[in-house]
């Protein structure tokens, strides 16, 4: 494992008018990692990327990739990285498959493009032109261009956003593979799922800030949180008093409560006998480890979407 950062982006700020996108971000990246960049719409997360692939110029702070600086050593960078963007950057007249092989020839020593159409579904499309294939075949082949050239580091902006459950998964077993294969993976998504299964560390980005990085097990932590629906307006006071130092419990919206804490079996039947007490009835009770989900909305107090 190499000892420097994939990516190491120090106090980065980018403005559109008098709107910062990103407002002071920092985020190291660890070589061979895989890293979802997660966060609400508007977060800073293309920004961020785009600035890292060298689309963007940062109106202050740093950005080295592999070292180098994404804009001033362009030439250098661009054929060690694969790129995956939102949209677009491919031409719209050409044949998909012919794209591909061009894309491949770029490169000294690029994948196998046959078995590469095949893993992602694309054998169908061939002679289609760009234009003309579905969004979800557009996004495929916009991935496989990306991983073609064996690229040490790929960045992808969204990459299963509007796929289907299949060509989900085929995504996922792509990025699996890549990750076994020492390449380092960028990835930006708005699902907490995907996050959690395909992630080493995991980098929530708010309002153009990085406010928590960390492996998924790290963030998420050995808390549980216990779920339950009753009346409304429910006194939790005398239910607090029963549980340890360092718990929490709850009225998260009208008549639904949630316990946070490290749960065990002793616990939860202090919360139904304090419920048993109080005469009600949990409805839809779950106990579950906490989330990322969880962890985002504790950090922002906002849900993620
Ligand atoms: N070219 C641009 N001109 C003006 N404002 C922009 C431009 N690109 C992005 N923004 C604004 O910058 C902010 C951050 O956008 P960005 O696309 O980086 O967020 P994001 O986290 O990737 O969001 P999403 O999840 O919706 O893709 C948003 O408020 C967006 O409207």
């Amino acid at each position: 494992m190499h000892a420097d950062p994939a990516v190491e982006v120090t106090g980065l700020v980018k403005r559109y008018g008098s709107k910062a996108a990103v407002d002071g971000l920092d985020l190291t990246i660890a070589r061979g990692s895989v890293t979802a960049v997660l966060g609400p719409n508007g977060a800073g997360k293309t920004t961020t990327i785009e600035t890292c692939e060298g689309y963007r110029r940062p109106d202050a702070g740093t950005v080295r990739v592999l070292g180098l600086d994404p804009v001033a050593d362009a030439a250098a960078l661009k054929p060690r990285i694969g790129v995956m963007l939102q949209s677009g950057g491919v031409y719209a007249g050409a044949r998909a498959v012919e794209m591909l092989r061009h894309t491949a020839r770029l490169y000294a020593d690029p994948l196998d493009v046959p078995s590469l159409v095949e893993r992602l579904g694309l054998g169908s499309c061939g002679r289609t032109t760009y234009r003309r294939l579905s969004g979800g075949q557009q996004q495929r082949l916009a991935l496989a261009m990306a991983v073609v050239g064996r690229p040490e580091l790929v960045f992808l902006d969204e990459p299963t956003a509007g796929l289907d459950p299949q060509a989900r998964r085929a995504t996922w077993d792509l990025i699996a593979d890549l990750r076994r294969d020492g390449v380092t993976v960028v990835l930006t998504t708005h699902h907490m799922d995907e996050a959690e299964h395909l992630a080493d560390d995991v980098a929530v980005v708010d309002r153009g800030r990085v406010i928590a990085h960390g492996s998924v097990d790290a963030l998420r932590g050995t808390d549980s949180a216990l779920r339950f629906d009753g009346p409304a307006g429910l006194d939790l006071d005398t239910l607090r008093g029963l549980l340890p130092d360092g718990a929490t419990a709850r009225e998260t919206a009208p008549g639904s409560y949630r316990v946070d804490t490290a749960m065990d079996p002793r616990l939860l039947a202090t919360v139904t006998t304090w419920c048993a007490d109080a005469g009600v009835m949990p409805d839809r009770l779950t106990v579950q480890r906490r989330s990322l989900e969880d962890v985002f909305l504790d950090l922002t107090g906002r849900e993620l979407r």
